[in-house]
């Protein structure tokens, strides 16, 4: 019941709102977000027997653990291509390719977990490096998001290219504005921590300016504005891969951590 609250609410909200049939909404709704919380969230039915136990007064019949035996062997870089790219992507992740060649950019690894491994972008970040980008590690290539990520230092600026796939439809045929929010958190947190060292979000502003068709291709690119003390300031654009249409224009307030 808790599980399936808010998919529940979601679904009959938008469908009163936009008149979409709701079992259609229910559908996409429910697929894209268990299957987006899936692969993160194998332990989410430990964690819920966890609870049953624990409010029982009993021992938790498993143990349940963020970092579990099947995901911890999953050393794959999700930022690399699969046949799922479309060729507009692929064109844009040869451009940054080529341009990390001078080293003015360089490819940010996209894993299924957080690993110490070298820094692949230099200080501040050394030691605590291969992303995971929670969004993208999906089982399946082509059905999230299809993404890579390139920073460059000099100019504090971090670019997504990315392709959503059909478990992120919102609006039908087009991506849920939720899984923008998350391109553009990820971008601009990517900015800042590559900036300053780590830090969280403490506020973000999107304005949504036209949808993003599933499956085609997109940029976000995101820069750090302005730092003070422990503030970042971060701007973000997420646009067409031809720059033709805007679709979304956000700023970010990221803090630094004391940690
Ligand atoms: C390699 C890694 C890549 C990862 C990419 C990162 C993307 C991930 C994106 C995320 O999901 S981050 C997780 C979601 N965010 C959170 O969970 C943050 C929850 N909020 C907090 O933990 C705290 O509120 C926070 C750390 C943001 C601030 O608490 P602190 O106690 O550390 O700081 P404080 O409250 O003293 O604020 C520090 C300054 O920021 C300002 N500030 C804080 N929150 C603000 C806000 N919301 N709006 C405007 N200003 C804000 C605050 O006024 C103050 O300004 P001054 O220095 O000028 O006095």
């Amino acid at each position: 019941m808790v599980c399936w609250a808010p998919v529940r609410w979601g679904a009959d909200a938008h469908c009163r709102l936009l008149g979409f049939s709701r079992i259609h909404w229910v559908y996409t709704e429910g697929v894209a977000m268990l299957s987006i919380c899936a692969r993160h969230t194998r332990g989410g039915i430990y964690l819920c027997n966890y609870l049953t136990a624990q409010r029982a007064g009993g021992p938790a019949p498993c143990h349940f653990s963020t970092s579990q035996p099947s995901l911890s062997k999953d050393h794959r870089d999700y930022s690399l291509p699969n046949v799922s790219w479309s060729q507009n992507l692929q064109d844009l992740y040869n451009k940054y390719q080529e341009l990390s060649k001078n080293g003015n950019w360089k490819c940010i690894p996209s894993c299924s977990q957080w690993r110490l491994v070298k820094s692949q972008v230099g200080d501040p970040m050394e030691g605590v490096r291969e992303n995971r980008f929670f969004i993208r590690n999906l089982d399946k290539d082509g059905v999230g998001l299809e993404c890579c990520m390139f920073y460059n230092k000099a100019e504090k600026r971090m670019v997504c290219i990315f392709q959503p796939g059909p478990y992120l439809e919102g609006p039908p045929g087009f991506t849920h504005n939720g899984c923008t929010a998350t391109i553009i958190d990820s971008t601009a947190g990517e900015v800042a921590v590559c900036t300053v060292g780590m830090a969280v979000t403490a506020n973000l502003n999107i304005d949504y300016r036209n949808p993003i068709l599933l499956g085609s291709t997109a940029i976000a690119d995101s820069m750090v504005e302005k730092v003070d003390g422990r503030k970042v300031y971060t701007r973000c654009t997420v646009r067409s891969h031809d720059d033709k249409v805007v679709y979304a224009e956000a700023t970010g307030l990221f803090i630094k951590s004391n940690l």
